[in-house]
């Protein structure tokens, strides 16, 4: 009957599109009476189709073609054959377990964790006495007496730590000491912001194994200057005093380790917080050996960075420490490297990640992180790759299928929650309103003559135009970049290189050779790179008058003068002598012995030091340089976040001024291109704002060359020529308020990671509402802007926190 036949292709139809999935246990067919099964497994069933999945999320096997009747009536404690093997139905399994990834068992069952243990948290309860039976009355009494809080937990503003819930006491009370409140120093109450405050009680949960049975490990990736710092030392000294049973501290000994330009900012943080009475830290450096710190019983922290870490390893294992502390741990993201190795060997259980970086922009060092502070969480790695990282990643395919992309969004949703319980970032907003107002400037500085005439010579040299026919192997681009750089800064910079090159006869060098060629022909004949004049440099004219205006108008006020390279900041240190600014420098070669050394002089009310010299690759990272005002970009890096990593050197808790930013490009050069493609290519595509990514990384099409190496001689500002503005750059131009322009970030896990603007490289978009103007038309109250506008040719600025009140 043709009616039957539809109706059953119908029903056919249904059971193809709609899966079925349970949990079984397998072995291989045979005929033996008494089966061994060889393990767990999913079996998906889907009309006349099945998978079968090991729990590491691979495919133990696979067919099609099986009788649709006999796969419709799957039912648990059925035993059949799929595929060779015989399995047994032991359940099952919803589709939404199957779909958040929950049915595959992790790293020994946490499926629970999700939901269970967030309602854990609020629940308080009483220490259960019934079975503490304490040997004489007495004895109770003297227990309870020394078991009071350490501080009034009733006192006004007192931070509490929330109590552990049954579960927890069960499992680590089993003395039955009475429940303590643990409570904050109120001293350092006094000074906590309030996300300080949630962030202390996150890492409290944390490392007692609160949030997740049997889990002590957290990641604070808090974004730059939010006092991660004070978060852990506050931490450090509640444990180490207070403890939730019977009052006994939590932990003995900590260990920090740190980038070695960070060893001496901790110890100052801890001064800073707690005196020098209440805590002993320990540094270890080249005077000071960690058989010190073993030695000297008093001693409870030890600061050490992480290359005397690998060098100090032997000893540092013989310690017992009971906490530990990774500022900067984002370089833990690679488990391959020695330091990783070396910080998992330790058997310390609490242990926690400090970053300012996103950690979940890259699945594969997530994980790596993930398994650091909690081992195992996540299953193995090859599960871990099986369960989240595929189908994550294909569902992110522009070719991904509905159904693939409904997978993916839900194990990354499942990911998140589960890692969501001891990962924290709070986004820099939430401290915007303690700081000062920010004038951001983007100066376009018109090249000067010889700079324009080097730069044509450049780009006709044979070495550019073979990248642009794409006739060479190896990667002459990074050259001529480079070169072309350098000339943006100084062509005095090009010319000892040009000199050097024009005597050397190494034929592996033909390429560098040919991008020199009769370069120094076009300099003066007498031209002494030693004796470089200012006006050579569009932008170290600009950057001298700034300098002058600054020190004009605001003699208190210091500036921070960053490049990436260290022959240019050879040249602007020479300004600064000529005009015989006070200065100070800090670049790869400053000792790290030094270096805080540097950044406390300069911080100081009492130093006459005006101008900050930084290299901001070498020791950019973490540093406080609140002392300075102004902060002068010279030069632009491919990575924006080197650039907002110095920016915010400046602007952070504790500055007393409104800061001024501000970034120097030369017009129609390379340097706006690069420009260009932080905020527009990286903005947009919400590209990893990861400091380790250098040029090297980026692949230029030919056609992205051809644009690289192109210099528009008659434009104000190309920038602005590419955003599609109306406006002519005649008037202050402001656009529509900035919330409409929501950027998308596809590389983030989940939506609440999404809120983060204001460390974020620009966008195009948010670009055309930063006020703009070309130079000739400037009227502005901006003294400084006034004072440097000959040699600009366009402008942009912004003004953050405009009403602020400056503290
Ligand atoms: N509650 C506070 N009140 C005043 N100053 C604070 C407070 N918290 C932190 N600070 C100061 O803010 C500055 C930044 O703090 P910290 O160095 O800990 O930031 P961070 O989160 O580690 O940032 P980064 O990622 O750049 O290392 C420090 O000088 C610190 O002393
Ligand atoms: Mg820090």
């Amino acid at each position: 009957d043709p009616k039957e036949i539809t109706a059953f292709r119908r029903k056919e139809d249904e059971s193809e599109s709609q899966a079925k999935y349970f949990s079984v246990v397998w072995c291989k067919a045979s005929k033996k009476k008494h089966k061994k099964w060889e393990g767990d497994a999913v079996l998906i069933v889907k009309g006349r189709s099945f998978i079968l999945k090991d729990l590491e999320g691979k495919d133990i096997g696979k067919g099609i073609g099986y009788n649709l009747k006999e796969f419709e009536k799957i039912e648990e404690g059925q035993t059949l054959m799929v595929g060779g093997k015989e399995i047994e139905v032991m359940g099952v399994i919803s589709s939404d377990d199957f779909s958040s990834g929950r049915c595959f068992q992790l790293g020994g069952g946490s499926p629970a964790v999700s939901s269970s243990s967030l309602t854990a948290r609020s629940c308080f309860s009483k220490p259960f006495k019934s079975v503490c039976k304490p040997s004489s009355k007495e004895n109770r009494q003297n227990d309870f007496q020394n078991c009071k809080p350490r501080y009034d937990p009733y006192m006004p503003n007192s931070l509490v730590m929330p109590q552990p819930d049954k579960n927890h006491q069960w499992m680590f009370n089993k003395k039955c000491f009475p429940l303590v409140d643990v409570v904050i120093d109120p001293h350092l109450v006094y000074h906590l912001r309030p996300h300080q405050k949630e962030g202390i009680i996150f890492l409290y949960e944390c490392v007692m194994g609160m949030r997740m049975d049997g889990r002590c490990g957290a990641i604070l990736a808090d974004e730059m200057g939010l006092g991660k710092t004070l978060q852990c030392i506050s931490l450090i000294w509640t444990l180490q005093c207070q403890g939730p049973y019977g009052g006994k501290p939590v932990i003995k000994k900590t260990l920090i380790v740190t980038p070695g330009s960070l060893v001496n900012n901790w110890r100052k943080e801890f001064q800073k917080w707690l005196g020098s009475e209440r805590i002993k830290i320990f540094t270890v450096d080249q005077d000071h050996k960690v058989e010190e710190f073993v030695q000297c019983m008093f001693y409870s922290v030890l600061i050490i960075s992480y290359e005397m870490l690998l060098r100090s390893l032997d000893q540092i294992k013989n310690i017992k420490f009971d906490l530990l502390i990774c500022d900067e741990g984002h370089r833990l993201k690679n488990s391959a490297i020695k330091t990783t190795a070396a910080l998992i060997s330790l058997s310390c259980e609490k242990r926690i990640i400090l970053t300012g970086t996103p950690v979940q922009n890259d699945l594969q060092e997530f994980f790596a992180l993930i398994d650091f502070v909690n081992p195992g969480i996540l299953g193995s790695l090859s599960s871990y790759r099986k369960i989240y990282e595929e189908p994550i990643i294909v569902s992110r395919e522009p070719s991904a299928s509905e159904e693939e992309k409904k997978l993916g969004e839900r194990r990354a949703a499942e990911l998140t929650c589960l890692t969501g319980l001891f990962v924290l970032r709070r986004t820099q907003e939430i401290i915007n309103k303690y700081l000062p107002p920010k004038i951001e400037n983007v100066v376009f500085c018109r090249p000067g003559a010889l700079q324009i005439e080097l730069y044509r010579k450049l780009l006709n040299s044979q070495a550019v135009r073979f990248c642009l026919q794409g006739l060479s192997e190896s990667s002459p681009h990074l050259l001529c970049i480079g070169a072309l750089k350098k000339l943006c800064n100084h062509p005095c910079l090009l010319f000892s290189t040009a000199k050097e090159k024009e005597s050397s006869s190494s034929c592996n060098e033909d390429e560098e050779r040919s991008l020199y060629k009769g370069l120094l022909n076009v300099f003066p004949a007498d031209y002494n790179p030693l004796l470089f004049t200012e006006e050579e440099s569009g932008k170290l004219q600009v950057l001298s008058k700034l300098l002058a205006v600054i020190h004009e108008l605001r003699p208190t006020e210091k500036v921070v003068l960053v490049s990436n390279y260290t022959q240019t900041l050879n040249i602007l240190q020479e300004v600064c002598k000529r005009h015989g600014y006070a200065h100070t420098r800090l670049d790869g070669q400053t000792p790290i012995s030094q270096r805080q050394q540097i950044v406390d002089g300069f911080n100081s009310k009492y130093s006459s030091d005006f101008i900050f010299l930084l290299s901001s690759k070498a020791g950019g990272v973490g540093l406080n340089l609140i002392g300075g005002s102004h902060l002068i970009l010279y030069d632009i890096d491919w990575n924006p976040a080197t650039d907002i990593q110095a920016m915010s050197r400046v602007w952070r808790d504790g500055q007393k001024h409104p800061v001024h930013i501000y970034r120097l490009l030369t017009t129609g050069t390379i340097e706006e291109k690069i420009y260009q493609r932080q905020i527009s290519k990286q903005g947009l595509s919400g590209a990893v704002v990861d400091l380790s990514k250098t040029s090297e990384h980026i692949q230029f099409s030919v056609e992205e060359l051809k644009n690289l190496f192109t210099l528009h001689e008659n434009s104000d500002c190309v920038t602005h020529d590419l955003l599609d503005c109306d406006c002519t750059g005649e008037k202050d131009r402001t656009g529509d308020s900035l919330e409409n322009f929501a950027v998308c970030r596809p590389c983030q896990l989940g939506p609440h990671h999404q809120k983060s603007s204001s460390r974020k490289p620009l966008s195009m978009s948010q670009l055309k509402q930063w006020k703009h103007f070309s130079a000739g038309h400037l009227n502005h109250t901006d003294p400084f802007l006034e004072r440097i506008r000959e040699n600009v040719s366009f402008f942009f600025q912004n003004v953050t926190n405009q009403t602020a009140a400056i503290k």
